[in-house]
């Protein structure tokens, strides 16, 4: 997005137009404030509103925080969150209501013309970082807004994941929030914001905020390919779709290719909160057959869960090591040509580049390849997680801060607990795209290279690099560093600092942020078996060798390689 922030006015609701929605403040009813729940099913604030008020009013604020310069979203993601509203527009008239009205500012100024006119403002509690959390407490506190639970998550308990399982299964059989629209008057305020209604940045003098006239005032445009359309109509078909072929879930999961059309494709519908958690599983549980599909996509969902409950215990996640002891970890190493080399996928080693080049260019990856360039970066590269988690943020359309940021941290093995999984990128080729399909798909300079050469094609010898025309060191690079050394230093790195590691996890706030799904009993266990604090003293007491490293008896737990 190359727009001016500044040329772009804030544009509340204006005050006459909301005092004449009602006779007088005593009347006036409640605000939906729409974030990240882009739906009207199974909505936890919306039924909340209904419930407690006669009159409703559905509002989505566009934060300019969140656009120009200052936003951390690529243009197809905006894309994608503008097909979501004018869908949930759409969903509010399917049921006879009027639908959203918009505004364009700082949302607690916009909530404020609401409140002074006398309405109560609720919202759907949001899982979020320090910025979220900051302007959610603003509106708490300087708005009165009610923030509403419903998301299954454990919030202000002392002890978070003790019940956590049955309380996330006990919400997953609940049944959805529900409303009628027939019991409550719904209001909007506002002009070109109905599906049928002409888009244009300009209404006349004043900038009227919808989603065309945001695009056009952000110059908000989408360069990637093969994204989906966002809005709960079209989530709602891949769930059905996905839910007939779920079968072949399992076989699709770990191959790029195969997982394109294999998985659900359901993460940016989940993120925008079109479709809820729980009625995908519901939906599954009633639709699919009994098999390993299913309850693999059910545990996956948990997992959705579990990474957000993550973030609820300590929004710290997007931006500092879990663990303290790997604060810093590869700072002093930063390298702009080796982090450029790996954003734009030119490291010399194909499956990386290959998935780098996919994830700028269509906004989406598998897991595996996820997980291969997370770990790449991280051990191989030795880069600073921050930067390379800040990249997949910004280009994924389905970027989920909860998820995205614990993952990272928990790939790149800053929590400190066993089993780091260091991925090889050339076993990788060979396991999960022997074929070449991927690799030539999203690197054309090697596309004439025989696939038995793709995992390493550094090794291709010179006459068949010259009878099918492809220079390694030419077109496409050598490989940036030398895989199996670099494998070995950062080990002796991490593994040097890993017992100190393991030993912070017994300390009842580092425990707490690690949020491990066995909750602090797990924490302890770790550092009761591989901890040893810095001095060299574990945890029951006896001291570690002198070396500093004849401590570390049992670090193939650490370890593992794919
Ligand atoms: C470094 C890294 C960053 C990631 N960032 C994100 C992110 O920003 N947003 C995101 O939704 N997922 C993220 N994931 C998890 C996972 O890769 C995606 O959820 C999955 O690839 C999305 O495709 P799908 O919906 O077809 O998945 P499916 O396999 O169909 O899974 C269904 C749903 O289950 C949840 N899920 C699946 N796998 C995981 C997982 N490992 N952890 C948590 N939830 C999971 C997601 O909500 C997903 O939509 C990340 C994984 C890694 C390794």
């Amino acid at each position: 997005m190359g727009a001016d922030d500044d040329a772009t006015p804030a544009t509340v609701p204006d005050r006459e137009a909301i005092r004449s929605l009602v006779d007088s403040p005593a009347d006036a009813g409640t605000v939906v404030w729409h974030r990240e729940d882009l739906r009207i099913a199974d909505n936890p604030a919306l039924a909340a509103a209904a419930a407690g008020s006669d009159r409703i009013l559905p509002l989505f604020v566009f934060d300019p925080a969140f656009y120009g310069d200052r936003g951390a979203a690529c243009d197809a993601r905006i894309a994608f969150l503008h097909d979501c509203l004018r869908d949930l527009d759409r969903q509010y008239h399917d049921v006879g209501a009027p639908g959203l009205t918009y505004a364009h500012s700082d949302p607690i100024e916009a909530l404020g013309r609401f409140v002074d006119a006398g309405w109560d403002v609720v919202a759907t509690r949001s899982v979020t970082g320090r910025y979220g959390l900051r302007r959610d407490e603003r509106a708490r506190n300087e708005m009165g807004v009610e923030l509403v639970d419903g998301d299954g998550l454990v919030r202000d308990a002392d002890r978070p994941r003790r019940e956590w399982k049955a309380a996330v299964e006990s919400w997953l059989a609940a049944d959805p929030y529900d409303w009628d629209p027939r019991d409550v008057a719904v209001e909007r305020i506002g002009s070109g914001a109905g599906p049928n209604a002409e888009p244009g940045p300009d209404h006349g003098d004043s900038f009227v905020p919808t989603p065309e006239a945001v695009t056009a005032a952000y110059d908000v445009a989408p360069e990637k390919s093969m994204v989906p359309e966002g809005g709960r109509a079209a989530g709602r078909d891949r769930l059905e779709s996905f839910t007939a072929r779920i079968g072949e879930y399992p076989g699709s999961i770990s191959s790029p290719v195969d997982a394109r059309g294999g998985t659900s494709g359901l993460s940016p519908h989940l993120r925008f909160g079109c479709l809820s958690v729980r009625e995908v599983h519901r939906y599954v549980d009633e639709h699919a057959p009994d098999g390993r599909g299913k309850s693999m996509f059910v545990s996956r969902l948990f997992w959705n869960r579990h990474y957000r409950q993550k973030l609820v215990d300590w929004p710290g996640w997007l931006e500092e090591a879990v663990n303290p002891v790997y604060a810093g970890f590869n700072r002093e190493r930063r390298d702009p040509e080796l982090v450029a080399a790996w954003t734009a996928g030119e490291t010399g080693f194909p499956m990386v580049d290959a998935s780098m080049r996919c994830l700028r260019e269509t906004g989406w990856l598998n897991f595996r390849m996820r997980a291969l360039c997370a770990s790449f970066y991280f051990h191989i590269l030795q880069q600073p997680w921050r930067i390379g988690a800040d990249h997949f943020y910004k280009h994924l359309i389905d970027a989920d801060a909860a998820i995205n940021y614990t993952q990272w941290q928990s790939q790149c093995g800053l929590v400190g607990r066993p089993g780091l999984r260091l991925y090889n990128p050339r076993k990788q080729v060979r396991d999960q795209d022997p074929d070449g399909e991927f690799v030539k798909r999203w690197i054309p300079e090697l596309d004439p290279l025989p696939a038995e050469h793709l995992d390493r094609p550094e090794h291709a010898p010179l006459a068949v690099q010259a009878e099918c025309g492809v220079e390694i060191g030419g077109e496409y690079p050598y490989p940036v560093v030398d895989f199996e050394a670099a494998r070995e230093e950062f080990k002796r790195r991490y593994y040097d600092a890993a017992p100190a590691a393991a030993a912070r996890l017994a300390d009842e706030p580092i425990a707490r942020r690690a949020s491990l799904s066995g909750g602090f009993g797990a924490a302890r266990a770790i550092a009761e078996e591989h901890g040893v604090d810095a001095a060299g003293e574990t945890d029951s007491g006896s001291a570690g060798s002198a070396d500093g490293r004849g401590h570390q008896t049992d670090l193939s737990a650490f370890d593992g390689t794919d």
